[in-house]
This record gives C-alpha cells, structure tokens and sequence, in this order.
C-alpha cells in the first residue's frame, strides 16, 4: 500500500492506494469520530462493493442510501435524498458520511456532508479511476445547475481517501478512458517527466495493468496534493486543475449532463486549450500534434460535439466559476507541462480555436 498526505494543518488527511483496501477497519476506523455511519452510494456500485465496505464498520449504526446512476442526478434532488434518509435514521452532528462511488457520488456525498446540519464528517472511498486519481482529494463538492457544471457546492474536506485499486478491475473501457483524461491533464499542466511517462505506458493503462495504475494513481494524487496544500480554495494555482475544464464543462452542460462522460470532455477541453496555445505561438505544431495524439490514443474524443457553435460554447463559458470582470479566464499551455491561467488573450484566436476544433 502507498500513502500520501494532504498537508492542511490540522485538517491534513491521508490517501491510501493499493489492492484489496476496502473493508479494512484499519484504514476506516481511527478516521470515524462517533458512531454513526452513512454510505452514499448508488445502484451500479453497490451491488458490487457495499458488502465489502460494510465489513470494516462492524460495531457502528451504519446506514446506506443508494442513488440514481449517473452525471444527470447530481442534482438537488438526489442529494434530498441523502439529507431525507440522514434525518430519518437520526443522524447526528457526530455522523460520518462515506461515499462510495465514483466522482458523481463522491461530490454529491461531500456536499451533503458540508451542509447536513452545517457540517459532518466524511471518507472518501474512490471507485472509478477518475475519482482514484483526482475527484477523492481536494474537497470540491457539489451538484450540477442545467445553466452550468458544479454551479452550487463548497470546499469540504474528507477525513481519509481509501482508493482500492482492485475496484477498476470491473469499470467499463470507456470509463477508464475518462479517467485517464485527468492524469494527462496533471503532466500537461506541471510535471513533464510524468507526461513522458504517460506517452510510453498509455497501452498499459488500458489494458488495465495494476502497476501502471498504481503509478498513475500515485502521481497523480502526489500532484493534486502538492497544488491542494498550496492553495486549498483557488485563489491562485489550483485553478490549473481546470486546464480543458472550461471548454470542457461547456460541452458537458450543452450535450446534456451524462452524455459527453467528464473526462472525454475534458479530453476535448484540452485539445482546444492546446489549439489556442498553438495560436498564440506557445507551443509548436508538433507539441499541439503530441497533445492530438495523447488523447486520441488514450481513446478519448479530440473533436468537440458537431452540434455546438462558437455561440454556444461562448454562452456556457461565460458563466465559468473562473470568470472575472466578464472576461472568461482560460487555462492555456505555455509549454508541455507548464500551464497558466489568463484572461489576456485576443478574441479572434479563442473564437478561431472554438470554430475549428
Ligand atoms: N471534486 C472534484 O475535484 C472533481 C474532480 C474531477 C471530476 N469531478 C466530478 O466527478 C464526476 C465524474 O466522476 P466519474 O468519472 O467517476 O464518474 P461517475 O461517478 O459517474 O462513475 C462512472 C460510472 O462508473 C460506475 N462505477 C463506479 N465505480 C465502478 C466500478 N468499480 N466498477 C464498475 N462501475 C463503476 C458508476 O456507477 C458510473 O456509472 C463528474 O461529475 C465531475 O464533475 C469532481
Ligand atoms: O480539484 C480541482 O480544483 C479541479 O478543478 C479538479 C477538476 O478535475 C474537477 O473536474 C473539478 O470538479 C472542477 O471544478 P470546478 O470548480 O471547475 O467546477
Ligand atoms: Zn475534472
């Protein structure tokens, strides 16, 4: 097993990553402060890992409540039903909360935890490589508005992040494809060596080889970490985690939340981001052709949706959390593997870089 450490002060917590983690007690109990225990999970998760998380919370009141699958319930009404089942089994202040699932459970999960009676606990078990590699750590929770992605949360952070990688071994191709939209995102933005790395073990990553996972996992994690302990709330380097996000939430919230998975639209995000940094003379043909490539190998799409306009991206842009003084802050490459977040660009290259992606 590998650890990590979020260093937040006093509300520093761990991340484990290896096989076989769920139902150790171990890793579980020290961090569940009283008696009481939720799961949030939903209906494709917990017929396979529910039982086996429950092994590890014997002694505990441990109630579930297991949700609708999928990007178009991570909305007000699925997280009603997590704060109708807390009151219902009389959960108190003293609660904790574990989500188990994916990043749709997770943020949903986190955000009834900082809002159910101003505040509870919560664990994050990950169990679909994105959430392995990045929605478990860092503690941006929240649902979906249909005007825009995340639009209502709060930074709430877990107690422990339990990622058991032997979980992946039952997720859909497609899903690991999203996930690994997220771990290129982290070479591109600050860690070249990683992304190198990335470039000659991508055959492994779908093939799903337990090494090149645990890998991808840790370095991502080690780099979410890094950028979560220098600036928790976003006020300056954690917006990078956005590189494609905001080209990419825009396509999410148009298509229809579920159709475009997360991370092939960030996929595409970050094909366009690295289009407009091609045109700005940031980075080369040949490194916006090494970007092209990365993701399609990675078997995610490079093209955004053929029924969105410039107009159309421009509408969802624009309501961007990043957005400042009605200008849409964009996070561009400067070269592979160093990213910068700028509002300061001409307005013919971004609607250039909208129409021809
Ligand atoms: N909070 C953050 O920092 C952060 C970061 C990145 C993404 N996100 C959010 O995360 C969400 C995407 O997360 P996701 O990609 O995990 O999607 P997801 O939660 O929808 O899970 C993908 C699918 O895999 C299924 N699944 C989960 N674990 C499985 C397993 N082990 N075996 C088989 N099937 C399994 C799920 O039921 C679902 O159908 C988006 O809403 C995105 O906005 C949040
Ligand atoms: O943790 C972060 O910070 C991120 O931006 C990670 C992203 O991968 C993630 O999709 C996040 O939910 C996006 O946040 P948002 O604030 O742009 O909604
Ligand atoms: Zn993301």
């Amino acid at each position: 097993m590998e650890t990590l450490k979020v260093d937040l002060g006093e509300r520093s917590y761990p991340i484990f990553i290896g096989e076989g983690l769920l139902g150790n007690s171990e890793l579980l109990v020290p961090y569940i402060a009283g008696q009481q225990v939720m799961i949030v999970t939903n209906e494709t998760v917990a017929p396979l890992y529910l039982e086996q998380l429950k092994t590890g919370l014997e002694g505990f009141q441990v109630d579930e409540v297991i949700l609708p699958d999928g990007e178009e319930f991570k909305n007000a009404s699925s997280l009603d039903l997590i704060y109708t089942e807390l009151l219902k089994k009389r959960h108190n202040r003293k609660t904790t909360l574990i989500a188990l699932g994916g990043g749709v459970v997770g943020d949903m999960c986190g955000y009834a935890a900082a809002s159910y009676q101003r505040g509870v606990d919560f664990i994050q078990v990950p169990t679909t490589l994105l959430s392995q590699v990045d929605s478990s750590v860092g503690g941006k929770t929240g649902i979906n508005h249909p005007l825009g992605k995340n639009m209502v949360g709060a930074f709430h952070q877990p107690n422990v992040v339990i990622a058991d990688t032997s979980t992946l071994r039952t997720l859909p191709e497609r899903e690991l494809s999203a996930g690994i939209a997220e771990v290129i995102k982290y070479g591109l933005i600050r860690d070249p060596e990683f992304l190198s790395w990335i470039e000659s073990n991508i055959e492994n990553l779908l093939k799903c080889d337990s090494e090149a996972l645990t890998k991808a996992i840790f370095e991502s994690c080690r780099n979410k970490a890094e950028i979560v302990a220098e600036d928790e709330l976003e006020s300056g380097c954690r917006a990078l985690l956005n590189l494609g996000h905001t080209f990419g939430h825009a396509i999410e919230a148009h298509q229809g939340y579920g159709k475009w998975l997360h991370g092939e639209a960030v996929g595409t995000g970050m094909v366009m981001a690295a289009h407009m940094s091609r045109e700005l003379g940031w980075l080369s043909s040949d490194e916006y052709t090494q970007v092209c490539s990365l993701v399609e190998k990675a078997k995610l799409p490079a093209r955004s949706p053929d029924n969105m306009t410039p107009d159309d991206f421009v509408e969802y842009m624009s309501l961007d959390k990043k957005n400042l003084d009605h200008r849409i802050r964009l996070v561009l490459l400067k070269k592979l593997g160093e990213a910068v977040i700028t509002s300061d660009y001409p307005q013919d290259v971004f609607m250039n870089t909208l129409s021809s992606c």
